[in-house]
């Protein structure tokens, strides 16, 4: 079997994986990411024991239990970027023998769990709700980079989702699916909806505070598309490329969305610590219950 080299899957002195800082027996087989550094405590805070802490960077990780479910809770940072980092090196720690530097024989299958913050971009989704991203576009490059498939229904709403954009337009967007295991487990009574997951915060969100923008009507476009009735909901930076890998990876994901924001109704939530504490303490009964 072939070796993956040393600069491939680069491991510090102590055996743990390079960025996360973690050793394979620290990561639980349920792992909420967050965004926020900051978060990773407020999640762990509604654990009934903590048995690890551990960071590098941006990537604070907390494991403990919840009545006798074992979760890792770990931040991502922001952007695709970073989930390239964290979703691979989390899949060596789980799927790859650190000693011998060879994939298992086994492999396993993580639940990926997001609790993120998002802008909604229908005047209808109200600022402090909860949406679930049954499938995200990203419109960032990571996932230009991997082997990746659609099914036929996915690669025509993709095909009629590319054909919003102008000619012009050098991006090439992509489409990725939650896992259904998880929407019917975690989700079932939770509003869903399609995510788009920007590479920026801004321009690439249809802000515009000085730095003029090269896509004007960037969120008309985005607002007034419509598959078979489904519509873009929502919008953040992360979800596309989770779900993008975790499929190339085998790993089940779902992403929740605190809106924070409404951009039709240029509404901002008054509260966010307190929406998103309500709404983590709700996710991790969920999960204990039902995974
Ligand atoms: O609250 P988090 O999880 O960071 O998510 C959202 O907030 C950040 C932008 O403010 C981006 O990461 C976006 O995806
Ligand atoms: O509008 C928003 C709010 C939170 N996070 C985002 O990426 N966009």
């Amino acid at each position: 079997m072939e070796i993956i080299s040393e600069t491939d899957l680069i491991l510090n002195a102590d055996g743990s994986a390079y960025h996360l800082n973690l050793l394979p027996e620290d990561v639980a087989d349920t792992v909420i990411t967050v965004g926020d550094p900051d978060r990773v405590g407020e999640v762990s805070k509604y654990f009934d024991s903590i048995e690890l802490k551990k960071g590098k960077r941006e990537f604070i990780t907390h494991t403990g239990y919840v009545g006798k479910k074992r979760i890792t809770v770990l931040s991502t940072g922001i952007g695709t970027d970073n989930i390239d980092i964290v979703l691979n090196e989390l899949d060596a720690l789980v799927n790859v023998d650190f000693n011998t530097r060879t994939p298992n024989a086994r492999l396993k299958q993580l639940n990926i769990i997001r609790i993120g913050t998002s802008g909604a971009i229908q005047a209808d989704i109200p600022v402090d709700s909860l949406l679930v991203s049954s499938a995200a576009f990203g419109l960032d490059a990571l996932m230009g980079f991997y082997k990746t498939e659609n099914n036929a229904a996915e690669q025509e709403m993709l095909n009629e989702f590319t054909s919003v954009f102008p000619s012009h337009f050098a991006m090439k967007p992509y489409l990725a699916p939650a896992s259904p295991m998880l929407l019917d487990k975690l989700a079932k009574d939770i509003a869903r909806g399609i995510t788009i997951t920007s590479p920026g915060f801004y321009s690439p969100q249809g802000r515009q505070v000085r730095a003029l923008t090269a896509v004007p009507g960037l969120m008309d476009m985005i607002a007034g598309f419509a598959y078979k009735e489904k519509r873009i909901t929502n919008l953040e930076m992360e979800t596309a490329g989770i779900y993008g890998l975790a499929k190339s990876l085998g790993h089940h994901a779902i992403s929740f969305n605190v809106i924070l924001a409404n951009r039709a109704t240029k509404k901002f939530s008054k509260q966010p610590g307190k929406i998103v504490d309500n709404y983590i303490a709700g996710i991790i009964e969920k999960i204990n219950n039902n995974l």
